[in-house]
C-alpha cells in the first residue's frame, strides 16, 4: 500500500485513518472492475436504516471499511448501512461514511463512490456526529469511475490523489482549482418537478426557458444519480446541484443524508470557494438532529447557490422580474 499525506499537517491518527480508507478504496476499485466476472454486485441484499434497498456492494463496502478501521484511531464508526453508531472502544476519531454512494448505478457501469466525514471524537456517539460540519477535520470522497481518485479536504484547501490502476499506489495530482463563481450547467432529478416547492420550480423554469426566457441565455443539464460523480463534475468544471425537499412522502427533507453525504461535500465545495446550503442556509452551520437525518441540498458555483436562496426569499412574480434580462440579478 502506498499513499503519502506528508506536508499536510495531519496528526498520526488522521494519517493512519486516511491510509486505511485508501487501502479499502484500492480493494473496492478491483472488486468493482470485476463486477459480473464472479458475482453480481448489484444483487439485492436487504434494507438499510433509511429504508433503502441494499445492494451486495453496499454491504461489501460497509464491511470492508468497518474491518479496516477497527483497532485503529477511529472510536466511533457511523455508516449509512447501519442503524446505529458502532463503538470500536478505543481511538480518538469519529468517522461517518456512505460506503457506497450511487448504488443505482452499480449495474450500469457508471461512476459510484464512497463519501466520508471525520471529526475528533466527542463524549459519546451523538455528541461526535450531531454537530456542525465546520468541526470536521476531514471530508471527502473516493470516486470509482474510469479513474479511481481520492478528493479530500483537511480544512486547508482540497487535495487529490489518483490510483494507479490494478495497484495499491495512490499518487497525488494537482489540487482542484477554485470553482468558477458562475456556471451554465445544473443538475437536478427533473422527474420530480411536480413535487418541488415553488422557488425551485421558478429557478429551474427560468433556466429551461433559455435564451428566450427571463435569463436571456441557454443552460445545460446533467443528472447522473451518483452524488459523488455529480460532485466530481462540479469540482472539475463548475455547475450547481439541487436535491430539494419535495411533497412525496418521506422526501420532505429531500433524499440526501446530512452527516455522511452533505456535510463532507459541503466542506469540499466551500473550500473551493463555492456555496453549499439547504436552499437558504449554509449546510456547514446546521445541526443534524439524528444520524440518518436528511436535508435539502444545493451546492456548487457560488452565484447560482446564492440565486437559489434569493428565489426562496421572493414571491413568485417578483423573482421572475428580478432575474429577467432587465433585472438586478441577471446571468
Ligand atoms: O434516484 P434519485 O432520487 O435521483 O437520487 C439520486 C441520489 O441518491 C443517491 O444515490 C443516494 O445515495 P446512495 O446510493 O448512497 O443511497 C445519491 O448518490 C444521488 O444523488
Ligand atoms: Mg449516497
Ligand atoms: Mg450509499
Amino acid at each position: 500500500m502506498s499513499v503519502s499525506f506528508d506536508g499536510l499537517g495531519l496528526s498520526p491518527e488522521l494519517a493512519d485513518t486516511m491510509t486505511r480508507l485508501t487501502s479499502v478504496g484500492a480493494t473496492l476499485a478491483r472488486i468493482i472492475a470485476r463486477n459480473g466476472l464472479e458475482g453480481n454486485l448489484a444483487e439485492a441484499a436487504g434494507t438499510n436504516a433509511g429504508g433503502d434497498g441494499q445492494k451486495a456492494l453496499d454491504v461489501i463496502a460497509d464491511e470492508a471499511f468497518m474491518d479496516a478501521l477497527r483497532d485503529g484511531a477511529v472510536r466511533y464508526y457511523a455508516s449509512e448501512e447501519q442503524d446505529d453508531v458502532v463503538d470500536f472502544e478505543t481511538g480518538t476519531l469519529a468517522l461517518a461514511i456512505d460506503p457506497l454512494d450511487g448504488s443505482s448505478n452499480i449495474d450500469v457501469n457508471v461512476s459510484i463512490g464512497t463519501i466520508f466525514s471525520i471529526f475528533p471524537k466527542a463524549e459519546g456517539p451523538d455528541e461526535s456526529f450531531l454537530r456542525p460540519g465546520t468541526e470536521q477535520i476531514a471530508g471527502g470522497y473516493i470516486i470509482f469511475g474510469p479513474q479511481t481518485a481520492l478528493v479530500v479536504s483537511f480544512g486547508k484547501g482540497v487535495q487529490q490523489w489518483v490510483l494507479e490502476p490494478g495497484t495499491d499506489i495512490w499518487t497525488r495530482v494537482a489540487d482542484p482549482k477554485p470553482l468558477p463563481p458562475e456556471t451554465s450547467e445544473y443538475a437536478i432529478n427533473a422527474s420530480n418537478y411536480r413535487h418541488w416547492p415553488q422557488p425551485i420550480r421558478a429557478f429551474i423554469d427560468d433556466m429551461v426557458a433559455g435564451a428566450e426566457g427571463p435569463r436571456g441565455r441557454n443552460f445545460n443539464m446533467r443528472w447522473i444519480a451518483s452524488l459523488v460523480a455529480e460532485t466530481h463534475r462540479i469540482i472539475s468544471r463548475g455547475g450547481v446541484f439541487l436535491y430539494p425537499g419535495d411533497d412525496r412522502e418521506g422526501y420532505e427533507r429531500g433524499r440526501l443524508r446530512h452527516v455522511y453525504e452533505c456535510a463532507p461535500i459541503a466542506l469540499l465545495i466551500t473550500q473551493l470557494g463555492g456555496g453549499a446550503t439547504d436552499g437558504a442556509d449554509p449546510i456547514l452551520n446546521a445541526l443534524p438532529d439524528r444520524l440518518h437525518a436528511r436535508t435539502p441540498f444545493v451546492f456548487g458555483s457560488s452565484t447560482k447557490v446564492a440565486r437559489v436562496a434569493a428565489y426562496h426569499d421572493l414571491p413568485h412574480d417578483e423573482s421572475h422580474a428580478l432575474f429577467n434580462s432587465r433585472g438586478l440579478f441577471r446571468s
